[in-house]
């Protein structure tokens, strides 16, 4: 039931012990409902386990992801590592300098411009007044808020709030971030400049706990994934294992209860395990260059690396333009190629002969496919090119366009 920090260097840097954490539940919501059930409250209440016996341990200059379907509990577990909750029963054990950013706006005051919030949200975090204005300028600068850093930040976008936040959690100096979806809120620009961020963390030996759905993101950047279900651990370990078992349905379905190690067991030896391990762009002499001429030939080769035998699987392609929009894709069935048995390594490569494209920029996403066309593991952007196209037309498609015209009638 406590949250206590310890400044032992042995320990892990978080251990979360024997934790769930019950909400209690209306179930008359209308105030008429109330009205008329006042005095048998307790009827009307139930109790819900959002956490369910959590045991864990997290390791300094670790990269964890928690990932789950909605309503599984990762909110609930990060703020109870993060002491923002207290657990109904077990504790958490947390030491070193904490960040976190949790759901939107969460620390910040909505009647304070963005600028008291900041020293508002460094002094909960444990900066002095004097080191926040240390470092004010370059979370003003990192932010890119710019003037409205005086305006009240009842008044921001969502964007501006995550904006603002993630300056000031990635300048007091953490030992462990604590992020919850919140990048997912940023333009394209600002996620970029997190993730940077959040990698130089990573070399700096900084821990962080990752709550994400963009699956692509937990296998690129952690190196470890606690897969939840229903407010229990149903799996712990290798990031692409967890973004498969969670592909598989598996965790929307378990019912986590006695009986759940069992039948984690038998759903796991059921569940079809693969990854992408590689994505080249290649011209047609097995380079690859910067750069593409429209016409060129263009291979793009995929590893993939299955460790439980597969009955049958497929390759799926999609080639995309800066917006995501789609230019051409295709699976290795839709070109008429069915592929067996497969164990261990292999590489998949789609052609595109004298590829027809315009100039621009492309980014290519692949996935893997299990036996029964299910999708096992997914690379979104796992690689991009660039085409100069030296005809006189523009967009994706490289047309034999010509032009004429007649005067007069
Ligand atoms: N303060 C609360 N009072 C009552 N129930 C709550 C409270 N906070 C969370 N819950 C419930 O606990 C469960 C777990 O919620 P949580 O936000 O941790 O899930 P999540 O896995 O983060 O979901 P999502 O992917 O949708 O963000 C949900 O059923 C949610 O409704």
């Amino acid at each position: 039931m406590t949250t206590t920090i310890t400044t032992s260097s042995e320990v892990p840097i978080v251990r979360v012990n024997d934790v769930s954490k019950r909400f209690i539940i209306r179930k008359d919501n209308s105030v008429k409902e109330r009205l008329l059930n006042f005095g048998h409250a307790n009827r009307f209440k139930e109790d819900f386990f959002a956490l369910k016996h959590i045991d864990l341990q997290i390791d300094a200059g670790t990269t964890i992801g928690l990932i789950g379907p909605n309503g599984s509990g990762k909110s609930t577990l990060l703020k109870a590592i993060g002491g923002i909750i207290q657990p109904t029963t077990g504790s958490v054990q947390r030491r070193g300098q904490m960040a976190a950013l949790l759901e939107l706006g969460a620390g910040f005051h909505p009647d304070l411009t963005g600028r008291e919030n900041v020293y508002l949200n460094a002094s909960v975090m444990g900066l002095s007044r004097v080191q926040t204005e240390s470092h004010f300028e370059e979370i003003l600068e990192f932010s890119g808020i710019g003037e409205f850093i005086d305006t009240q930040v009842k008044f921001y976008s969502s964007g501006m709030y995550v904006r603002l936040a993630f300056a000031v959690a990635v300048h007091v100096d953490p030992d462990l971030l604590l992020v919850d979806e919140v990048l997912a809120v940023g333009d394209e620009a600002f996620q970029k400049k997190c993730l940077d961020k959040i990698r130089a963390f990573q070399d700096e030996g900084r821990t962080i706990v990752l709550v994400s759905h963009t699956l692509s993101q937990i296998t690129s950047m952690c190196s470890r994934a606690i897969v939840l279900a229903r407010g229990s651990v149903v799996f712990d370990g290798d990031p692409y294992d967890a973004v498969s078992i969670l592909r598989s349905g598996f965790a929307t379905t378990i019912e986590a209860d006695a009986h759940k190690d069992d039948r984690l067991r038998a759903a796991l030896a059921n569940v079809e395990l693969g990854r992408i391990k590689g994505v080249r762009v290649m011209n047609g002499q097995g380079l690859s260059p910067k750069s593409f001429d429209t016409g060129d030939d263009i291979a793009i080769e995929v590893d993939v690396e299955v460790p439980k035998r597969l009955e049958a699987w497929s390759v799926g392609l999609h080639i995309n333009n800066p917006l995501g929009q789609l230019v051409t894709g295709a699976t290795s069935t839709s070109l008429d190629v069915g592929l067996g048995a497969l164990q261990g390594p292999a590489v998949a490569r789609f052609l595109l002969p004298k590829a027809p494209f315009g100039s621009g920029e492309y980014g290519v996403t692949v996935a893997l496919m299990g036996s029964h066309g299910q999708e096992i593991a997914r690379a979104a952007d796992a690689a991009t090119f660039s085409v100069s196209n030296h005809g006189g037309t523009w967009g994706p498609l490289r047309t034999a366009m010509t032009f004429e015209s007649r005067v007069g009638a």
